[in-house]
């Protein structure tokens, strides 16, 4: 028990979360470009959207100008600042702190978000805690957020798809709410990332200590920061000093808000005719029938109706009815017939799309050998016997 306890110790001081910032190799010297949250209009942020997203097809215009976004190679999106940290591609969140007191709890965060494991949680490699570079390092995701996904009138989601994206999110959600840490706090669609093989990782989880009194971000005006409220059930909304640690209750609505944005392919909320200030505090005030995105049949109906039930559940009002990860993962394998993994769906179509490459090119051959006859007859008849 003791001898458990100074392995524990020990380890916790070890540091081996501790980067050295110049160790990593940045792909770009330029700051990254302001974000892009859902529903954010070009006036809130500087460039236009697809230029700050690097989205594919402007890949090549981006990055021309590093300032406002990362190159992209392969039409890859990109806003964090992105670099190489001894072969591994991370992406680096700026800290706006002025020093770093590395307290014990910080320590144990650090310790206990080192240790997560799981095909849809993102890793984390480590930070930098050495004025004036602090930084947290992930894991780098090349595809982007699900947003960038969903924006990108180039990406075709078909319903497995976007099944296949929600599911990948209630398992890593699944398994954060199982571990040590409980709960995540600040889910989001752009703390849903994407990578190579389009399994979706949730980011920016646990580090609350480690980020307590963080300066405001210069990006964030007023718009911006009930931007990023969409997320927050009521409850929290409505409490004075909520915990940055956020409840299981709190995340369930989150996901229900971003399953509604990937199966609509749209923002929560139409901030066209509404200002993010007033749809956070409808949300927030509890009206007799709560203020909720709307759910219109059409883009929902074609899905599945459950997964409009499942969305009202999430978002209820009444915390009790929210269900848990797990039964949320139960009931999207009672829609989807069993567990969707992306890189298998792909696989398969894939499949399907060779083979019928397959029959068409037989079919062409066939008009081709019957063209040739013909052709070949009409010869026969013109030349002299
Ligand atoms: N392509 C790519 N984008 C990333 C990656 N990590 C973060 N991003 C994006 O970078 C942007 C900035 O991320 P953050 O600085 O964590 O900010 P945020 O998640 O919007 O907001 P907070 O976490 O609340 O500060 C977001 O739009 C993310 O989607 C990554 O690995 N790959």
């Amino acid at each position: 028990m003791v001898a458990s306890k100074t392995i524990y110790e020990t380890h916790l001081k070890s540091g081996s979360w501790k980067l050295d910032y110049d160790e990593i190799e940045q792909l770009s010297t330029g700051k990254h470009s302001k974000k892009k949250l859902p529903g954010s209009k070009p006036s809130m942020k500087s460039g236009s959207d697809k230029e700050a997203a690097g989205i594919s097809g402007d890949a090549s215009k981006s990055s021309g100008s590093q300032s406002k976004s990362m190159p992209t190679s392969n039409g890859q999106a990109t806003y964090a600042k992105i670099g190489y940290y001894r072969g591994t591609m991370v992406a680096i969140k700026d800290v706006t702190k002025e020093h770093i007191n590395v307290s014990r709890n910080v320590l144990k965060e650090f310790f206990t978000i080192r240790d997560l494991l799981h095909e849809n949680v993102n890793p984390f490699i480590g930070a930098c805690i050495e004025p004036p570079n602090i930084a947290i390092i992930w894991q780098y995701c090349h595809k982007g957020s699900i947003v960038d996904i969903i924006e990108n009138d180039d990406v075709k989601l078909d319903n497995s798809f976007k099944l296949s994206m929600i599911a990948d999110i209630a398992r890593g959600m699944e398994y954060l709410h199982k571990s040590i840490l409980h709960s995540h706090g600040n889910l989001k669609s752009t703390n849903c990332l994407v990578d190579n093989r389009w399994t979706v990782k949730i980011t920016d989880y646990g580090l609350q200590s480690f980020l307590m009194g963080m300066g405001q971000k210069e990006e964030e005006d007023e718009n911006y920061m009930f931007l990023r409220k969409q997320w927050t059930a009521p409850e929290i909304l409505r409490e004075n000093f909520p915990s940055p640690k956020g409840t299981q209750k709190g995340d369930v609505y989150s996901f229900a808000i971003i399953t509604y944005e990937v199966c609509g392919r749209q923002p929560a909320f139409n901030f066209d005719n509404m200002v993010p200030r007033d749809a956070v505090n409808r949300v927030r005030n509890g009206e007799a029938k709560p203020f909720r995105p709307p759910l219109p049949d059409d883009e929902f109906v074609d899905i599945s109706p459950k997964i409009k039930g499942l969305i009202c559940n999430c978002w209820s009002e009444n915390t009790e009815v929210r269900p848990t990860f797990t039964s949320i993962r139960k009931t999207l394998r009672d829609i989807t017939g069993g567990d969707i993994i992306i890189i298998d769906m792909i696989l398969s179509m894939m499949e399907k799309y060779s083979n019928n490459l397959e029959e068409i090119v037989d079919e062409r051959t066939q008009q081709l050998n019957e063209e040739k006859l013909k052709t070949d007859k009409l010869l026969y008849r013109m030349l002299p016997a």
